[in-house]
């Protein structure tokens, strides 16, 4: 006769359906009751009108988050065709026209029913500083073209306007420390530098400085209950494509027509407007009195002349503070890591030079073999992917990049490796969009959420676990009665 299992008496039996079917139902409320409903969310749009050119964001979280946690995330980009609004000052309507077909497609992206509850902004930059001080009617006149574009579209418009420079910078770094999840949990933050078009940003959180010694460049935040004083600078011209302009001006001021030029490939020829190199407020006043009309532009390809060139543009003697950046500009000692976005990271990506780990030194020799490289050369090697006005300004922007950090911004060989070179943070376009638009709807709170003290997923795994070792109690409670049930013959 078989040994009869103790475990397979009726009772066992009953208990154990009845306790798993507790378990699962217990389970399942948990994990329902606490998940959020259905994923819905909510979107916000800000366009990105740079010198150079305008981009479209959207941004999604989860509708019933928007007031804490951070949970916004980029949702889709448009590349707006054709140059920045700021180049549209001689025939304005065309600025608001550009806009129309990223304007479409976020009406796609954008679910129909959120559309009129969609947030929708527009924030310009160095391009439309300078445009503002140039001539101030053409500037409104695009602004009007641009706001009654936007109005025509079925979100919730809330403006356009020209960021300050220290708002770019700002709201630069609270978007790469909002992605990197540093804000919530107050960890040491990361500083932000952005080099665009026609100016560059650096924006870190230095400990120990007076930030009265400067009160310009310093902001102060209180998100999610920390507080945070930033130091930022914008420096307006300085961008890369109005240096290279100043460095031209530069150039050209000693006065022959035709200037060899290190910062570009050796072969490299063109033909340049004077009219069309001095029409920035940034070189204007460099003009030389009678100008032929054009000048021709050849390149020389020699790293270490451009660096000089570079470096001229460069005001480093002057400081009334304790320490200062370059033309006089305040700057506390640098900080922490930094993230290099938008330019910086377009430019030295090209130039296979984002690892900082490499030494500045060996990045310099790199750099400077990549210069000497024959114009005929690098065009045979990249011009059916790279736009040729960015194909042969590499080497000077590679040049212009270097020769900011180390002598603009004292990095040292030390510190560069700091930096990091990046162009998206867990999904999301590092830049001041994000955190300009968390800025305007709130979504960066004061003081700390109120949270639950664990995980969603801590909690559901803790309730399972004390159900099971309940149940297992409960069998275990049950065990007096087996050796009855055994004590049966066993003989055969
Ligand atoms: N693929 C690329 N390679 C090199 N440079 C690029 C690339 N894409 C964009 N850029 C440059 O990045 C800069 C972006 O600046 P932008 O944001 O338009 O100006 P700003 O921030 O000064 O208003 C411009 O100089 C533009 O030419
Ligand atoms: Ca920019």
């Amino acid at each position: 006769m078989k040994e009869k299992n103790p475990w397979y008496t009726p009772l066992t039996i009953i208990i154990t359906v009845i306790g798993v079917i507790a378990i699962v139902a217990l389970v399942t409320v948990a994990v329902l009751q606490n998940r959020p409903l259905l994923q819905k969310y909510k979107y916000g749009i800000v366009l990105d009108a740079g010198s150079s050119h305008t981009a479209l964001y959207i941004y999604q979280w989860p509708a019933e988050k928007d007031n804490n946690t951070g949970r916004v995330e980029q949702k889709h980009s448009c590349k707006v065709t054709g140059k920045g609004i700021s180049s549209y000052a001689a025939q304005p309507e065309k600025a608001g026209m550009s806009l129309t077909e990223c304007m479409q497609e976020a009406e796609m992206v954008v679910p129909a029913k959120r559309h009129s509850e969609t947030p929708l902004y527009l924030g310009a930059t160095a391009g439309m500083r300078l445009l503002n001080i140039e001539n101030r009617s053409a500037s409104d006149q695009v602004f009007q073209a641009v706001e009654k574009a936007l109005q025509s579209f079925p979100f919730s418009y809330q403006g356009a306007r020209i960021l300050s420079g220290q708002e770019e910078g700002a709201f630069g770094w609270v978007t790469v420390n909002y992605l990197d999840d540093r804000l919530k949990q107050g960890l040491e933050t990361t500083g932000a530098l952005d080099l665009g078009g026609a100016s560059t940003q650096i924006s870190f959180v230095s400990h120990d400085y007076d930030i009265s010694e400067s009160p310009s460049n310093s902001m102060t935040f209180r998100l999610y209950g920390n507080d945070y004083n930033l130091y930022t600078h914008s420096f307006l011209c300085y961008g890369k494509d109005q240096v290279l302009r100043m460095a031209l001006a530069k150039q050209t001021q000693l006065g022959p027509s035709t200037i060899l030029d290190p910062c570009f490939h050796p072969g490299y020829t063109t033909t340049r407007n004077y009219s069309s190199l001095y029409d920035s407020p940034c070189v204007s006043g460099r003009r030389p009195r009678e100008a032929p009309t054009n000048f021709s532009h050849k390149g020389e390809g020699n790293f270490t002349k451009c660096q000089e060139v570079v470096k001229s543009l460069f005001n480093t003697t002057a400081c009334k503070y304790s320490k200062c950046s370059f033309n006089g500009v305040f700057q506390p000692p640098l900080q922490g890591p930094f993230g290099a976005f938008s330019a910086y990271y377009y430019v030295m990506n090209f130039l296979n030079l984002t690892d900082t780990s490499i030494h500045l030194e060996t990045v310099k020799n790199n750099l400077a073999s990549y210069c000497a490289t024959p114009w005929n050369q690098i065009k045979q090697m990249h011009l059916s992917n790279v736009k040729e006005k960015y194909l042969a300004e590499y080497c000077f922007s590679g040049t212009y990049i270097l020769t900011l950090l180390t002598e603009g911004y004292n990095f040292t060989k030390e510190t560069y490796s700091n930096i990091k070179f990046i162009k998206k943070i867990k999904g999301s376009d590092a830049g001041w969009t994000l955190g300009y638009m968390l800025n305007l709807t709130n979504m960066i709170p004061a003081e700390a959420p109120d949270s639950p003290p664990l995980p969603h997923a801590g909690y559901v795994s803790i309730v399972t676990v004390i159900a099971v070792l309940l149940f297992i109690l409960l069998i275990l409670s049950l065990r007096p009665v087996w050796p009855r049930c055994s004590k049966q013959p066993q003989i055969v």
